[in-house]
């Protein structure tokens, strides 16, 4: 454990830094201070006037926008005017707004993470990206965003739990701030958090079984079988439909995430959007010794086609996801797998 605030913490990084990391910096904290607004308008749930239910409308993905998810968007957008920040572009926005031209950051935000739990009462989030801003006489905004995540600059999630935290990466170790309401700020918490190389719990949505691939099922098949199949060894299942709850769980004690492509239609490239769901968590997760791929590539390398795309995502411990791509590229891992394994098989996991 350790004791520094965030603000402290920014000008220790930032100290020999360059103007970019300065600006990065304050970027940072104009989001931590509009997170602690959500903060409260979440706090307040059914009671907080923006709590009357769903918006009406539905975003480019054609998910059912909540007055949160909106009022979200609008609270992170208005925090970033007069920011170091070309433009910005949200999980709720069809297209990327210009701000200031002449900054040199871009901003990405999925502004309310795991919205369909909000009445719930379940931990929910803002996860965001910042990336250097494209560059060039008449470049179009969208082209800041359309970079690999190994060019993010810094990448994070609020989450408004039990705890508001803030998990943020500026590419050297992730860090872990709770919020301290008698500070008033964020405080350091876990400092480098590192996920175990190895995982007991894995979370996906089971509901989609059938709709998975075969080497997803396999895999699942294989760690529900636990002590008496070829893990050789028991394994908990969570699933809060909720990536930053689900995230905030793997970096304290471990774990698998995967949400897979599945065979439902809008599904072949899972659910979660690369830009500013996949990349921002991928950076946070790599960043503290763990792995994110599509369950075969690094997200990291993956080029963006375009703002809203989706991608199937699995991360976490960095030797089960290595496992996870093994079930797709490796015959063994399937063909005579079930015969071959196990206690009185051949091969050990
Ligand atoms: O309801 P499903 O299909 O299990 O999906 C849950 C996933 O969808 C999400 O809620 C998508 O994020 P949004 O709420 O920002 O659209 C993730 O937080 C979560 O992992
Ligand atoms: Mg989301
Ligand atoms: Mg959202």
């Amino acid at each position: 454990m350790s004791g520094a605030t965030l603000e402290a913490y920014l000008a220790s990084c930032t100290a020999r830094g360059d103007d970019l990391s300065r600006d990065v910096a304050a970027v940072i904290q104009r989001l931590a201070k509009a997170a602690l607004d959500i903060r409260k308008l979440v706090n307040q749930g059914a009671l907080g006037t923006a709590f009357n239910g769903t918006h009406g409308g539905s975003n480019t993905d054609g998910d059912l926008q909540k007055d949160l998810d909106i009022l979200c968007d609008d609270q992170f957008l208005t925090c970033l005017q007069g920011a170091p920040v070309a433009c910005y572009a949200s999980e709720e926005l069809e297209n990327p707004v210009l701000l200031d031209p002449s900054a040199h950051l871009a901003v990405a935000i999925d502004p309310l993470d795991g919205s369909s739990n909000i009445d719930n009462n379940v931990s929910i989030g803002t996860i965001f990206s910042v990336l250097p801003a494209a560059k060039g006489p008449d470049v179009d905004p969208s082209q800041s965003f359309l970079q690999p995540g190994n060019r993010q600059l810094a990448a994070g999630f609020f989450i408004y739990g039990p705890q508001t935290a803030l998990v943020l990466s500026l590419g050297k170790g992730t860090e872990i701030f709770i919020f301290s309401s008698r500070l008033g700020c964020f405080v350091e918490a876990y400092k480098s958090a590192i996920i175990p190389e190895r995982a007991h719990e894995f979370a996906i949505n089971m509901s989609n079984y059938r709709h998975w691939e075969e080497a997803i099922r396999l895999y699942v098949d294989d760690c529900l079988a636990g002590s008496e199949g070829p893990r050789e060894r028991d394994f908990n299942m969570r699933w809060i439909a909720s990536l930053v709850a689900e995230t905030y769980r793997i970096l304290i004690r471990g774990g698998i995430f995967l949400y897979p492509a599945d065979g439902r239609k809008g599904y072949s490239q899972g659910r979660l959007r690369l830009v500013y769901e996949a990349n921002p968590i991928a950076f946070i997760i790599e960043n503290a010794g763990g792995a994110a791929t599509t369950s075969i590539d690094r997200i990291l390398d993956l080029v963006p086609e375009n703002l809203h795309q989706r991608v199937p995502l699995v991360f976490g411990s960095r030797r089960e996801v290595a496992r996870i791509t093994r079930y797709h590229v490796d015959p063994n891992m399937i063909g005579e797998r079930a015969p071959l394994f196990g206690k009185r098989g051949l091969f050990r996991a």
